[in-house]
């Protein structure tokens, strides 16, 4: 199975941004041509790059960027999500033929990261009193549930996961996996939902985990939020993954003035080879 290689030893030395950048849109080019982002060597090789190049240490900042660059940005966004998602579906679709599916997912590409990006969200739940939740829903789960599986076996491990996905073989196999854990399957549950169609349901959650790539556009993503504070309970949390800097040119970045009418408890850009920036929200009791 080749995988992209999670980079440890970033760099520290800043390169100049107009190098990044110029750096960065001839990765777009190459990728672009690609026939398809299904993982092998050579999409394997450019994604490594890329993610090597964002997450360098970096003063850029995404807004004063010229319209070409953003809208390579938004293209690239795109593909790289594309890209991760065949990455998790051909992965997960692998380890869910062998005997036992749950003792495999550690040998993700990425389950490093995952691991670091859970320890950071839980510490900044437990910093913000979100301590053992009873349940929580994780919104764009996809077919390798890395967040709550991490969570449910190393954080929280008596609470009732709730996972949506919009993309029905992506429940499929994330439940297969689950499934060779019989005790972690009686608290983790896959459902087929679009988050804007998912209402009242959504109060019952202590904490609701919003995935990066839920809302590929600033607007897409504002209009998510607002629909899940609208239904979220009073006093519940939401915990939103955004991204900072040159991070930024793989995922959405999710602005303070984005989130209208939570109480933002804390926002934390890592400096680590983790790319996702946390946000912390609570929904105001009335
Ligand atoms: C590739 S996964 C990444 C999450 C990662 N596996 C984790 O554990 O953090 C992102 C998922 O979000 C799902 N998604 C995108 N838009 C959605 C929406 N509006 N409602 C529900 N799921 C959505 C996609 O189908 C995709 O499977």
């Amino acid at each position: 199975m080749a995988a992209f290689q999670s980079i440890n030893n970033i760099e520290t030395q800043q390169i100049p941004p107009e190098l990044l950048i110029s750096q960065i849109m001839q990765l777009h080019a190459s990728i672009s041509k690609l026939e398809s982002l299904r993982p092998c060597k050579q999409v394997n090789s450019h994604f490594t790059h890329l993610v090597k190049l964002c997450t360098l240490p970096s003063t850029i900042d995404i807004e004063a960027l010229p319209k070409e660059v953003q809208d390579m940005r938004d293209s690239l966004i795109n593909l790289s999500g594309h890209a991760e998602g065949l990455l998790e579906l051909e992965f997960s679709t692998f380890i869910s033929l062998t005997p036992e599916p749950m003792k495999n997912v550690t040998l993700f590409p990425y389950y490093g990261n995952y691991v670091k990006l859970a320890n950071m969200e839980s510490k900044i739940l437990k910093e913000n009193g979100v301590l053992s939740p009873k349940k929580v829903a994780f919104v764009g789960s996809g077919p390798m549930p890395l967040t709550s599986i991490v969570m449910a076996t190393h954080h929280m491990e008596s609470t009732h996961f709730d996972n949506f996905d919009i993309d029905e073989k992506a429940n499929e196999v994330a439940r297969k996996i689950v499934a060779s854990d019989s005790a972690l399957e009686k608290r983790m549950k896959f459902e087929t939902q679009d988050v804007m169609e998912v209402r009242e349901r959504l109060g019952q959650y202590d904490c609701i985990f919003l995935a990066a790539l839920v809302g590929m556009s600033r607007e897409a993503k504002v209009k998510i939020l607002g629909h899940i504070r609208k239904y979220m309970k009073e006093g519940g949390t939401l915990l939103v993954r955004s991204a900072k800097g040159a991070r930024a040119f793989l995922y959405p970045i999710v602005e303070e003035r984005d989130m209208v009418n939570f109480e933002v408890l804390t926002i934390f850009h890592p400096t680590n080879d983790v790319i996702n920036s946390v946000v912390l929200l609570r929904k105001p009791k009335a």
